[in-house]
């Protein structure tokens, strides 16, 4: 029989004390990394310097999923900036944060940006969850 008291360990930790145990970055990726595997079912994507996993947006997006998995394993840091992206986009982003890219595989001008993620335990007094 199974030892089990109703808290799995992975949820103790995401939605319970988070704020105090979760780390302020997450683990480090290197880009060839990110390019591998991708799918529907895993898409991960590097903006400025922060790997997110958007597989859940995809078919939100509201320009469209096809956009989106065009980019998918790459540095779709270009292709979002160049579409006219409200500041919504970049909150946004900060949910799907899985970690950030290695130093070397960094671009110059990625180089100073911090990556920023939302602990989901903390959205409902972060001020990141707008009511
Ligand atoms: C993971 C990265 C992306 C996120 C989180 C994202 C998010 C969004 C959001 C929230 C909107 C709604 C309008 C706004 O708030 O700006 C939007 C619109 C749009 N996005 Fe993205 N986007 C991403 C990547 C891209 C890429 C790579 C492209 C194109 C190559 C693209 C093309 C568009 C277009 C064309 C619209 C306008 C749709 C319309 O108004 O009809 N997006 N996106």
């Amino acid at each position: 029989m199974r030892d089990f008291d109703g808290s799995h360990p992975a949820l103790t930790y995401e939605y319970g004390s988070c704020a105090a145990k979760a780390k302020e970055s997450g683990p480090v990726f290197m880009l060839e990394e990110v390019g591998k595997r991708n799918s529907k079912h895993k898409a991960r994507v590097l903006i400025h310097g922060c790997v997110y996993n958007i597989t859940c947006f995809l078919e939100e997006h509201p320009g469209g999923e096809e956009v989106l998995l065009e980019q998918v394993g790459r540095d779709a840091t270009e292709s979002l900036d160049d579409v006219d992206h409200s500041t919504d986009t970049r909150e946004m982003l900060k949910h799907y944060y899985i970690g950030d890219i290695h130093p070397g595989d960094r671009k110059n001008k990625d180089e100073n940006r911090k990556c920023e993620r939302v602990h989901e335990c903390n959205m409902w007094n972060s001020g990141s969850l707008h009511l």
